[in-house]
């Protein structure tokens, strides 16, 4: 059953409300996602019984992953057709916040490559997401599988970083407001059945006011090696955050390689690093992964590559707006300013077994980064 649900402010804020509480005052139109959610918003509502019955009461057959924020089950709803159901972890404030999030946000959102929120349940302390099903799951479990990396060639690689390119311009300029995603990463980008790309993960996301140009907040959350330098250490986010995310993707895609590939030598720090090096040494063909390297157009990777090296400098004016980057990947003879040496961070103890293990989900806070390699 399918009802409508009038979504109100419903937990009270904790310490870190009343944190960006101080900081909107600083900030002036400043508008958080809570502020939103203090206005009606219609969603459909999906009964807790069907979503059960639907994921075969949340069996491990059914999980399709899990995440920061809770696991996604895959499911079967009346009538056949196919979700995936984001359950998210009980009694936490941070799960509360990203379940608001989610809702306010992608309920006002339409765009091909943005992933469909189809409803939501809560139930008791249940909270649940329901999306639509996308079979080919997240870019992360093909791109670093060495089994399944050989089915995103190049032309699907060049479609996703379109796709994904095209979907933060929507975020960024063409829908009504300006939202800044803070955790584009791999993960974040399903793939539907034709692998064409939808960001997905707006747990994190951040609206601004019509003349906001940069927010800060002392609670920096996203995943490590996608930050940009400035959120990272000084909790500065803006459109040119996500800019420095996409192209933290892009090379990634490029080279196979995740961001922090334990197989990078302490020759380079990241993968940032690396691109770099090859880049300005003339060797850029060798930062691109073997699978892809042969038969096709190597203007189209070196024009890639040196996006990607754009989006990642460390000054954000320098980095380009996303509808620059839509242009320069649509147009291969639009000027394409030269890139400044990145800065490469780490955060401490990141090259800790630990630390390696969970680099690549998101993160609620980050304490301390150091700068390497200036
Ligand atoms: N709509 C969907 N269709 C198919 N698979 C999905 C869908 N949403 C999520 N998944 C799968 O579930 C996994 C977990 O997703 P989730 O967004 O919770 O976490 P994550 O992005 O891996 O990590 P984090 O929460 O740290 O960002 C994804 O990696 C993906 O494989």
């Amino acid at each position: 059953m399918v009802e409508n649900l009038y979504l109100r402010l419903a937990y009270s804020p904790g310490k870190q409300r009343n944190d960006e509480n101080k900081k909107r005052t600083v900030l002036g139109n400043f508008t958080t996602s809570h502020e939103l959610f203090e206005q009606k918003v219609e969603f459909p509502n999906i009964n807790f019984e069907e979503v059960a019955t639907a994921t075969n009461n949340f069996s491990d057959s059914n999980m399709l992953g899990k995440g920061g924020f809770g696991k996604v089950y895959k499911g079967k709803l009346e009538g056949g057709k196919e979700v995936a159901v984001k359950r998210l972890g009980t009694g936490s404030t941070q799960g509360v916040e990203h379940f608001t999030n989610e809702v306010v946000l992608i309920a006002k959102l339409q765009h091909k490559n943005l992933v469909r929120l189809l409803g939501c349940c809560i139930h008791g302390e249940e909270k649940l997401l329901i999306y639509e099903y996308l079979p080919n799951r997240s870019l992360d479990y093909f791109l670093f599988d060495d089994s399944k990396k050989s089915m995103l060639d190049w032309r699907t690689r060049f479609n996703i970083i379109k796709g994904v390119a095209r979907g933060l311009v929507y975020l960024h300029q063409d829908s009504r407001m300006t939202i800044i995603h803070r955790d584009l990463k791999a993960s974040n980008i399903l793939l539907d059945e034709e692998m064409s790309p939808k960001i997905s993960d707006f747990g994190m996301a951040r609206i601004f006011g019509s003349n906001q140009h940069q927010a800060n907040t002392k609670h920096v959350v996203g995943t490590y090696g996608y930050m940009s330098p400035e959120y990272a250490m000084e909790g500065i986010f803006s459109v040119k955050s996500d800019t420095y995310s996409f192209g933290v993707l892009v090379l990634e895609l490029i080279s196979g390689s995740k961001i922090s590939s334990p197989h990078l030598t302490m020759d380079f720090p990241n993968l940032i690093a690396r691109a770099w090096s090859l880049w300005k040494d003339g060797n850029a063909e060798d930062f691109v992964d073997s699978i892809i390297l042969e038969s096709y157009p190597i203007s189209e990777f070196l024009l890639c590559i040196h996006l990607g090296l754009l989006c990642v400098q460390e000054d954000p004016s320098a980095r380009p707006f996303m509808s620059s980057v839509v242009a320069m990947l649509e147009n291969e003879t639009t000027a394409r300013p030269t890139p400044k040496q990145p800065a490469y961070f780490v955060p401490r103890n990141y090259m800790a077994e630990g630390a390696r293990q969970d680099a690549n989900k998101s993160v609620n806070s980050m304490s301390l980064t150091t700068l390497q390699g200036r």
